[in-house]
């Protein structure tokens, strides 16, 4: 594929310049006043003035953020016993920062190539699902590619069966795949098993899922939740500004389809996380304004955000870095910014999350010290950041966990997806297994590091 751009040829209308200074947004910072979005510009880049990172100013901000993490949240480091099940990797979307997509095609059965990919039936999903449950696990976080044979449900299919224009609503029928995908709702039912939390659907996936139909968000979400759905993720957030998101993923739902779908899951009754993925062509305007725009979400779905998750930019396999649209991600010093701003923008979302994923361990747990309080999941398998080239590996037992925690003196915390249920671990009284879920009884879910099988997903 040739880029038609380069880094060089990127022009923001949005530009990290402000009428703020550092100073005064950081003595807002300290003193708990909502943060604007010139604040927030001034703080991520420690001072519109002065060209880079000033690190005496960077210092200054990690350690309000560190402060108003332990106003709001105290000295307790959450993480949860879960497992990543994306279903399938075809995707057409094409989005330039991603490389778990495999082009769909390649999935079809008289294709003349092998297809790199994976989609699981919901038959599958559900082993994979029960066998976790049956570990100790209780939450299952499925996020998956676009599928064109993906519908809602058999009524939706129906409708994209007969429709004109198939291919301009992104449809292939499933029979002329080798593994059919099946549904969306037979994919949460199937994995909606002994209780298990469903942490599904994008507002990217909601919107496939009603793509040829003049249904509403707020119908395939309430649809999804009759079928197992709790909690929605706030991934394909991206960037919410328009002008980023052309550059970046073209193919997306704009930023006002993004907010719509997230509202319409908070309407029906569904939990919500929201995230950015930085570092790649955005400045730190984008930044400020993604926290505004996820702000004033938060008011109008009334606190439904658990929690906010950055997600550093993993360079490596990407179509932006190969066709030197970006020369790499974030710098060490632009996450630990970007968490501590987070921290002391978003005041009306409790939880931050370090993604050990992202950041690796070490990184990891500094980010604990910049602003974040929640450390992620056991995940047990991962393919996203894996395939974009990523470094850290794919899962964490409760073991690494407290251990992690307790050598930062911290106090680590078992929790629910949606943060209503909370243990407390003592470092003190191994072993450490998980304690929440239906079938979680404090047996260890993985071994040692040395006594693992390498993860088949
Ligand atoms: C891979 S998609 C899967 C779900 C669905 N296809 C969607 O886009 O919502 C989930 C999220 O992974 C994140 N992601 C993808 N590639 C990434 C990369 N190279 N570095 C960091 N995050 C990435 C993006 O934020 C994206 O929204
Ligand atoms: N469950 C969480 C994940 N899971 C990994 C993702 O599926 C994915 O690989 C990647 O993070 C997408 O960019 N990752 C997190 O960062 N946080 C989670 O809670
Ligand atoms: N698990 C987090 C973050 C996340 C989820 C899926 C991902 O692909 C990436 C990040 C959420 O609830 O949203
Ligand atoms: S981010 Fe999601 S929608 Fe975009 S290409 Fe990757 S899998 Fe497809």
């Amino acid at each position: 594929m040739d880029s038609p751009v380069t880094e060089a040829d990127l022009t923001f209308g949005h530009v990290p310049e402000t009428d703020q200074s550092f100073e005064t947004a950081l003595e807002k910072a300290r003193n708990g006043d909502r943060l604007t979005v010139e604040d927030a510009i001034e703080l991520l880049t420690t001072g519109t003035d002065d060209e880079g990172i000033d690190r005496r100013r960077k210092e200054a901000v990690l350690e309000a953020a560190d402060r108003r993490r332990a106003e709001v949240v105290g000295d307790e480091v959450t993480f949860t016993a879960n497992i990543n099940n994306n279903v399938t990797t075809a995707c057409n979307v094409g989005c330039l920062f991603c490389n778990f997509k495999d082009a769909a095609y390649t999935f079809e059965r008289d294709a003349d190539v092998e297809t790199a990919g994976f989609t699981k039936t919901p038959a599958e999903s559900r082993e994979i699902v029960r066998d976790a449950v049956e570990r100790g696990v209780y939450e299952v976080c499925s996020v998956s590619g676009l599928h064109p044979a993906f519908a809602l449900d058999d009524e939706h299919r129906e409708i994209l069966e007969v429709h004109p224009n198939p291919k301009e609503v992104s449809y292939r029928p499933p029979e002329i795949y080798e593994t059919s995908p099946s549904t969306y709702v037979d994919q949460i039912s199937a994995m909606s098993v002994d209780g298990v939390h469903v942490h599904s659907m994008t507002p990217e996936e909601a919107y496939h899922a009603r793509r040829g139909t003049d249904w509403s968000y707020e119908k395939v979400y309430r649809r999804l939740k009759e079928a197992g759905l709790d909690t929605v993720p706030g991934t394909a957030a991206e960037i919410l500004v328009d002008e980023v998101r052309d550059v970046i993923c073209p193919g997306k739902i704009d930023t006002d389809g993004w907010l719509e779908a997230m509202e319409a899951a908070a309407n029906v009754g569904l939990g919500l996380t929201a995230t950015i993925m930085y570092g790649h062509v955005e400045n730190e305007a984008h930044r400020a304004l993604h926290l505004k725009r996820v702000r004033d979400l938060q008011e109008r779905v009334d606190g439904a955000i658990t929690e906010f998750v950055p997600l550093s930019f993993v360079h490596q396999n990407t179509p932006l870095f190969e066709h030197d649209v970006v020369s790499g991600g974030p710098s060490t010093d632009e996450d630990e910014l970007m968490i501590a701003v987070s921290r002391l923008f978003l005041d009306n979302i409790d939880h931050v999350q370090s993604s050990w994923v992202k950041y690796g361990d070490e990184q990891g747990l500094k980010m604990l010290n910049c602003g974040a309080d929640d450390f992620m999941g056991t995940i047990l398998s991962e393919e996203i950041t894996k395939r974009a080239g990523g470094d850290y590996g794919e899962y964490r037992s409760f073991e690494e966990y407290v251990e992690m925690i307790a050598s930062i003196g911290r106090i680590p915390v078992e929790r629910s997806t949606d943060y209503e249920k909370r243990r407390v671990v003592d470092p003190d009284d191994p072993p450490f297994g998980p304690q929440l879920g239906p079938k979680a009884d404090g047996t260890p879910l993985l071994e040692s590091k040395e006594q693992r099988a390498p993860a088949d997903d």
